[in-house]
């Protein structure tokens, strides 16, 4: 592997830290030297030694923040140096800051956006090392039915989280606004009590963008809270649409919210989402609703058996909770927590985020080259006169996309 011409002509910068938790320090330049494919190292200016693979990775994993830092506004680098510390100090303002950054569409933000990230992410992965290699937070993803009681849940279960010493965040994921215009989750005033709570973060639905941009700016707003120290982190939406396949794919633990209700009420509710689920949770058991809860419950215990095991360690739970009266909400957290340690233990929980990792790679890519695409000169007329001709059945729409795809190649 080579070193990154930026390691050798900043090690001090770059390299010092590092090598010196490793017991060695390189002071100058000259005491790298690249031999085909064995680095050596002069520690002290002492004697030469080969310098490990996984050294040099850890060593090109570091300085990969810096290089993409090269080219940035001193300006952008106060930026960057002021968020990542006040994140990491747990400021919510700092916080809120940087998420706004990486939602940011700018080409430059995003850019400042990335390098932030990626601070962000080495911080992680020192605090990681530090934990046993543990993750440092829970990642939890809740969805339901409007009306099913989300905020009302998000409200109970939050405050409880908060006075048992945790720092909560929630994430709203809300594509509906950029398709209708409006907003299923966004628009009014959710969950006042936990928002004024210090260690609760609420942040509310992005308001524009397609499914993929909320899919990537959301996966980059978790590891922002996780920065800023919040040990669980809920991602809220609404399960009506494809969000909620989006949201499983970026958590550890993915919860379904339902209301004491069957057949027309819950419709929109898609069938693939209940296979998803690791916790199926029957709000509103309380009052009169006991008794429908209670039927709801036994139907669906019966209609989780027939799924397919997604878990060596787990067979998703049913339980019924009154996030009214606050029933259930902390032996519904026990479970959580025994979900949370029984994959670790197997191991379960690491291989899922290595596997979201990538499929958030393959996303961004789709996503990007899709732009790529329709921007594209060679494409960019053609699009409208060729979708007009699929519309009218003059052309099928294969041959209209092999026609596109040819002219975007030809272009390239
Ligand atoms: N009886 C009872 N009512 C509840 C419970 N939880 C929520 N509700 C009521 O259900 C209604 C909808 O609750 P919300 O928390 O706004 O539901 P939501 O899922 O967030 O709805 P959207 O914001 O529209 O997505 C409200 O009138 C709540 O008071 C519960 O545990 N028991």
């Amino acid at each position: 592997m080579k070193i990154p011409s930026v390691l050798l002509r900043f090690p001090h910068r770059y390299l010092f830290k590092r090598m010196y938790f490793k017991n060695f320090h390189c002071p100058s330049r000259s005491d790298f030297l690249c031999i085909g494919s064995l680095t050596l190292v002069r520690p002290y200016h002492t004697k030469w030694m080969c310098l490990s693979e996984g050294l040099k990775r850890e060593l090109c994993h570091q300085a990969a923040p810096d290089q993409q830092a090269e080219g940035l506004s001193d300006r952008e680098n106060r930026l960057i140096d002021r968020l990542y510390s006040g994140l990491i100090q747990g400021h919510r303002a700092c916080l809120a800051e940087a998420i706004t950054l990486v939602e940011s569409t700018q080409a430059r933000k995003k850019k400042v956006a990335q390098v932030l990230l990626q601070k962000v992410l080495s911080y992680h992965r020192e605090q990681e090392k530090l934990n046993q290699g543990k993750p440092l937070a829970f990642r939890v993803g809740l969805s339901g039915p409007p009306g099913a009681g989300k905020s009302t849940f998000i409200e109970c279960f939050g405050k409880m989280l908060t006075e048992r010493g945790h720092k909560v965040s929630v994430l709203a994921v809300d594509p509906s606004s950029s398709t209708s215009g409006g907003s299923l989750l966004g628009d009014k005033t959710r969950m006042t009590e936990l928002s004024r709570d210090m260690n609760a973060y609420i942040r509310p639905s992005p308001t524009r963008g397609t499914l993929g941009g909320v899919t990537r700016t959301t996966n980059e707003a978790i590891l922002l809270c996780e920065g800023g120290g919040y040990d669980v982190v809920l991602v809220e939406t609404v399960g009506v649409g494809q969000s909620e396949f989006a949201v499983a794919d970026m958590v550890d633990m993915f919860i379904l919210l339902l209301p004491p209700a069957g057949g027309d009420e819950l419709q929109g509710i898609k069938r693939g989402i209940i296979e998803m689920a690791d916790l199926v949770a029957i709000n509103k058991a309380d009052g009169d609703l006991i008794v429908p809860a209670r039927r709801i419950q036994a139907e669906y215990v019966s209609a989780m058996k027939l799924l397919r095991k997604r878990s060596k360690v787990w067979r998703p739970k049913v339980m019924r909770i009154s996030a009214k009266t606050g029933e259930g909400i902390s032996d519904m957290w026990d479970k959580m927590t025994e979900f949370r340690d029984l994959v670790l233990t197997s191991g379960e929980l690491l291989a899922k985020r290595r596997k979201q990792q990538k499929v958030w790679m393959w996303n961004l890519i789709q996503e990007n080259m899709l732009e790529h695409f329709r921007s594209h000169l060679a494409v960019k007329d053609k699009i409208p006169l060729l979708e007009e001709k699929v519309l009218s059945g003059v052309l099928s729409p294969g041959l209209a996309a092999d026609l596109l795809l040819k002219a975007f190649k030809d272009g390239l």
